[in-house]
């Protein structure tokens, strides 16, 4: 339906380089809009439907399950309170199908390849990359999966680990014990201990001795606190210094690094995270339909085929949201993976479940992701409940994303529609987001904001067609912005770093296939390999805090504090039950940023700092 038009941009292009000092902390700023009236929610017996994301819930629930609206009318259901989660998650491993899409991911670059961990020859496991055919992604739960493999992995490594020299790795294997500094407070450092941009993590990896860099952090929120890993003094010097001499002797070959080939789209991993039915699924679907990736038969038949099932507004999800469960759930429980290309990129779209039951998978997607693209629900009480600071996935997706490293995001502020395209909401959203964003470690030259309307097609790749939209945003469409995004920094001059996605054993064979995103080195048939998982989910005990932080300055404030309230900082020491693979932060980013969840929820992140004990058998 064509509206009226008007003007423009209101871009930050603040450059904050690492000033984090500067930025303003309290991000619970009051809005200033005016709530449209609130839809009301239609009942049938038993259930009552949701009227923001139209799940049906249970009589008994006070806020939708789904979305996390309050009821409305606002109902007394103390009585019989049933928590309704959604369930089955262990059947989904979104790690698996993140697999088999990257599998296909590789095949689009190397066709008829699939790429297979075979074995461990005597000295090396062995990557080869044949034509036989493709897994079977059946699979149970992703941590089952990558627990699974990391133990093969062990068992495998333990039975070779005296042949590898440390000539032949570059890293520690597994790691069991270590301490972990807690930095809270939702801000970052400003000097060496503060929450620091990338670089300033690898120069005061550099000066680690210095107390006051013992510490290092990354993004931080008001609600988490931060963690970085310790090492006790003494078995730390060896690991170390092991590690820096086959570092510095390492030689990359011709072939491992990049040829300048014109022509070729950069590849970039893009998330798409948010609160619970913001519309992540149905923006993702309309990327791959305007990019050209559905056809339009496709999208009838989606079309069809939700209206069939009642869901009709579902159907540009349906595209992503492939199970039944997950379709009639109307919601997204696993990572679901697709390609198109901008411009620029090659893009890997990795379309994140919002449920917060379902975190753990979105994190399988997180890992991944060289930017993101965070989605909010602009409607009244959907945004607020995507920033609630208990349970808002908006917010815990955005801590999630950049504490695995992706410092690039786009906002897009989605169902305009619903408040009728309103400046002064699109504006009251991007004040408190960004005040957040910035408590997260991202800075304003990194963030972009777009409104728009994933069902009414606006501002997705062309200008705004809607008047009252276009009257006041001109700025680039979300094709536009994912363009301007920053392209990711692959080196591959390093020894090869690849953190396992997902690891999917192949019985009769006896084989393990193992995915992953390349870190830094090249890879190619008989390369000789060490293996990272950098996501697995180990159970952990916190065994002491070793100190509280200035959250400013990293200097120790005070030594071996009983307790550690929210918001501050902390060096902590975490005893794992499980060896895992990790590596301090001044070694290798990628595996070494942790955070800690409890109950359901992220309560810490973090970099480690040192490994105090380590397990080589
Ligand atoms: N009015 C309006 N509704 C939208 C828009 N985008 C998505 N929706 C609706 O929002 C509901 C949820 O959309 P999804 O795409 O499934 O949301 P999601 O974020 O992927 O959901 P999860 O993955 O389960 O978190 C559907 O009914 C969509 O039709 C929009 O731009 N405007």
């Amino acid at each position: 339906m064509p509206r009226k038009v008007n003007y423009g941009v209101d871009y930050d292009e603040d450059d904050y380089d690492d000033g984090y000092e500067d930025y303003d902390y309290d991000y619970d700023v009051q809005e200033n809009f005016e709530e449209p009236e609130t839809k009301q929610e239609t009942t049938r017996p038993g259930v009552w439907h949701c009227p923001i994301c139209t799940f049906d819930n249970e009589d008994s629930m006070s806020s939708c399950d789904i979305c996390g609206v309050l009821r409305n009318p606002l109902v007394n259901t103390r009585s019989g309170i049933k928590n309704n989660t959604v369930d089955g998650m262990s059947k989904y491993s979104g790690a698996s199908i993140m697999a088999k899409s990257l599998f296909e991911s590789w095949q689009h670059s190397t066709p008829n390849k699939t790429l297979t961990l075979l074995q461990l020859t005597d000295e090396f496991v062995m990557v080869e990359c044949n034509s036989s055919s493709p897994f079977k992604f059946d699979a149970p739960s992703p941590d089952d999966l990558v627990s699974k493999g990391l133990r093969l992995s062990k068992a495998v490594l333990r039975a070779n680990n005296n042949k590898l020299s440390s000539s032949d790795v570059t890293s520690s294997v597994t790691e069991k014990k270590t301490a972990v500094g807690l930095p809270s407070n939702g801000k970052r450092f400003a000097s060496s201990s503060a929450l620091m941009s990338e670089d300033s993590y690898s120069s005061v990896g550099e000066n680690a001795s210095s107390p006051s860099n013992k510490v290092q952090q990354q993004s931080l929120s008001t609600s988490l606190n931060n963690i970085s890993l310790n090492v006790k003094p003494g078995s730390s010097k060896n690991v170390n210094a092991g590690r820096a001499i086959s570092n510095a002797h390492y030689k990359p070959e011709k072939w491992m690094l990049p040829e300048p080939v014109e022509d070729r789209l950069t590849q970039l991993n893009l998330a798409i995270v948010g609160h619970v039915d913001s519309g992540k699924s149905t923006l993702s679907g309309r990327l791959l339909q305007l990019s050209g990736r559905i056809s339009q038969k496709e999208m009838h038949k989606y079309e069809k085929e939700a209206k069939l099932q009642g869901k009709g507004s579902f159907a540009y999800a349906w595209a992503l949201d492939e199970s039944a469960e997950e379709r009639e759930r109307g919601i997204t429980m696993t990572v679901a993976v697709a390609y198109f290309d901008s411009k620029r990129y090659h893009v890997v779209l990795l379309d994140s479940p919002g449920h917060k039951d379902f975190v753990p998978n979105m994190i399988s997607g997180a890992a991944q992701a060289d930017a993101a693209i965070l989605v909010i629900d602009a409607s009244v009480g959907s945004f607020e409940a995507g920033m609630d600071s208990t349970g808002g996935q908006t917010r815990e997706h955005a801590q999630l994303i950049r504490s695995f490293g992706a410092d690039q995001i786009i906002v897009a502020i989605n169902k305009m529609d619903v408040v009728e395209y309103s400046k002064e909401r699109f504006d009251a959203i991007k004040l408190q987001v960004g005040t957040f964003l910035r408590s997260c470690g991202f800075k304003d030259s990194s963030v972009s904001w777009v409104p728009l309307s994933a069902i009414e097609n606006q501002k997705l790749v062309v200008a705004a067609s809607d008047s009252r939209l276009l009257s006041w945003y001109k700025g680039p469409s979300l094709f536009g912005a994912i363009d301007s995004l920053r392209p990711p920094a692959r080196d591959y001059s390093k020894p090869l770093v690849m953190p396992i996605c997902d690891v999917i054993k192949l019985p009769p064979q006896g084989l393990v296939s193992a995915c992953g995103k390349l870190e830094a080195g090249a890879l190619r048939n008989g390369s000789k390999l060490e293996f990272h998982i950098h996501h697995a989910r180990e159970a952990a005990r916190v065994v002491k805090i070793l100190s509280l932080l200035d959250s400013r300055t990293g200097k120790v404030t005070k030594k071996a504090p009983r307790c550690l309230l929210a918001k501050q900082s902390a060096v902590v020491e975490v005893a794992l039950q499980e060896a895992v693979c990790v590596e301090e932060f001044s070694t290798c980013k990628a595996l070494g940023r942790v955070f800690l969840r409890a109950l359901g929820r992220t309560i810490a992140v973090g970099v480690v700092t040192r490994i105090i004990e380590e397990l080589r058998e």
